[in-house]
C-alpha cells in the first residue's frame, strides 16, 4: 500500500522544465542560465533558489539535474553539522554533478566556511587531527553546480550569498496557474474535478502548489465518501468547511495568528515572538508558514517595531477596524505599499 501523503507528493512533482507549471521568470532564467552552461559545454554557475514553502523549490532543483542529464545529489544544512559530513559529500563528486542543499541557511559555520571555498575554487581544506599537530589536507572537488534552497534569504550570510551566480525568487502562484496544477494533478490521481471544482479549490490554496495538492486529496476523501466521488464547486466548498479551510485559504493557524495580533495585541506592533507564544507555535513556523502569505493577502504587515494587523484582517475576523489605524505613521491598505514599506 502506498503512503497517502508521502509518495503522492513525489509522484506529483514536476518532471521538467516544461512540465512546470508557473514561475514563468525563474523558468526563462534558468532555461537561459542552463542552456548558456550547456552551449559553452560547462558546468553552469551556483543556483539559490528563494521563497516559501512548497511552491517548488526542492521539484526545480531536481529539475535541473534532469534538464542538464546528471545525477542529483541531496542534502539539507541541518544535516551538516560538522565541516567532515560536507566533505565527504564534495569529495563524492562527479564532474557536472548537482549538489542540492536544501534549508541552506541552516547550515552551521564550520561546513559553510568549507563550502565558500569549494564554490569558488573547487577544492577543500580538511583538517587532520587537532591543536599545534593538526595538518589541513588540500582536497580536490569536481567541477559541480550547487543548488541551495531556502525559505529565509535574509538568513544567509553575505558571502555565501554571494557566491551564487544566479538567484531564483519563486513567488506565490495565480489562481488561474493552480488550476492549471490542480488538472495536472486530478489527471495523475486519476480523481474527476470539473473547472468550477478546480477553481474552488485553487482560490483557497494560499497562492501554493503545495497546499492545493493538500486540498485536492482531502476534497477527493470528501467527494469520494460523501458523494460519487467527482469533485465539484459544492464538494469542494463542503469539504473545505470540514476541514477549516476559509474562503481565503487561511486554515486554523492563520486564523489564531491574526486573532491573537487583534484579540490580545490591539493589532500590533507585536513581536514575531511574542505572537508565536500566544498562538503556541515556533517563532519558525508564523515567520515562514504564516507570514509571507498573510503579508502578500494584505492582512499583516512587517513593521520596525513588529507586527500589525491591517483593516483587512479586522474585516476577514468579522471586526471593525479602529478609525486611527495606522501603520508605521502611515496609513497602509494596499498589498503593494506594504511590500514596498517592509522589505
Ligand atoms: N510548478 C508546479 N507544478 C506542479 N506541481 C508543483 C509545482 N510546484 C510545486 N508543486 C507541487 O508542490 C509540492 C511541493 O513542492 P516542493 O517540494 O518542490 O516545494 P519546496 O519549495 O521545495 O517546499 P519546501 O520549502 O517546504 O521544501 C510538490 O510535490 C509538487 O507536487
Ligand atoms: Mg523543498
Amino acid at each position: 500500500m502506498i503512503s497517502d501523503d508521502g509518495d503522492v507528493e513525489t509522484s506529483l512533482r514536476p518532471k521538467s522544465l516544461t512540465d512546470f507549471i508557473g514561475q514563468p521568470r525563474v523558468r526563462e532564467q534558468l532555461q537561459l542560465v542552463l542552456t548558456g552552461a550547456k552551449l559553452r559545454g560547462s558546468t553552469p554557475d551556483h543556483i539559490l533558489m528563494s521563497g516559501p514553502p512548497g511552491l517548488g523549490k526542492t521539484s526545480m532543483a531536481m529539475i535541473i539535474a534532469q534538464e542538464l542529464n546528471t545525477s542529483l545529489r541531496l542534502t539539507s544544512g541541518p544535516a551538516l553539522e560538522r565541516a567532515g559530513d560536507l566533505a565527504a559529500m564534495l569529495s563524492n563528486l562527479v564532474e557536472g554533478d548537482v549538489l542540492f542543499i536544501d534549508e541552506i541557511h541552516r547550515i552551521a559555520r564550520p561546513a559553510e566556511e568549507m563550502l565558500y571555498l569549494a564554490m569558488e575554487d573547487f577544492r577543500v581544506d580538511v583538517v587532520v587531527g587537532k591543536g599545534p599537530g593538526a595538518t589541513s589536507i588540500p582536497l580536490e572537488v569536481a567541477p559541480f553546480t550547487l543548488v541551495g534552497a531556502t525559505t529565509r534569504s535574509g538568513a544567509l550570510t553575505g558571502p555565501l550569498r554571494d557566491r551564487f551566480g544566479f538567484v531564483a525568487h519563486m513567488d506565490f502562484y495565480e489562481p488561474e496557474e493552480l488550476e492549471k496544477i490542480l488538472l495536472r494533478s486530478a489527471g495523475i490521481l486519476g480523481v474527476p474535478i470539473d473547472k468550477e471544482g478546480c477553481a474552488e479549490i485553487a482560490g483557497r490554496s494560499r497562492g501554493t502548489p503545495r497546499i492545493a495538492n493538500r486540498l485536492l486529496r482531502r476534497v477527493r476523501d470528501y467527494a469520494e465518501v460523501r458523494g460519487d466521488g467527482t469533485v465539484t464547486k459544492q464538494t469542494a466548498q463542503e469539504a473545505l468547511v470540514v476541514y477549516d479551510v476559509d474562503q481565503l485559504g487561511l486554515d486554523r493557524l492563520d486564523r489564531a495568528v491574526l486573532s491573537a495580533l487583534i484579540r490580545s495585541f490591539g493589532g500590533g506592533p507585536v513581536g514575531v515572538s511574542t505572537l508565536a507564544v500566544a498562538v503556541g507555535e515556533e517563532p519558525a513556523t508564523v515567520e515562514e508558514v504564516c507570514e509571507p502569505f498573510l503579508v502578500r493577502a494584505g492582512m499583516v504587515a512587517r513593521t520596525p517595531r513588529g507586527r500589525v494587523a491591517t483593516a483587512a484582517a479586522w474585516t476577514h475576523l468579522g471586526l471593525v477596524p479602529p478609525p486611527d489605524l495606522a501603520i508605521g505613521g502611515i496609513s497602509v491598505r494596499t498589498n503593494e505599499a506594504q511590500q514596498g514599506l517592509f522589505e
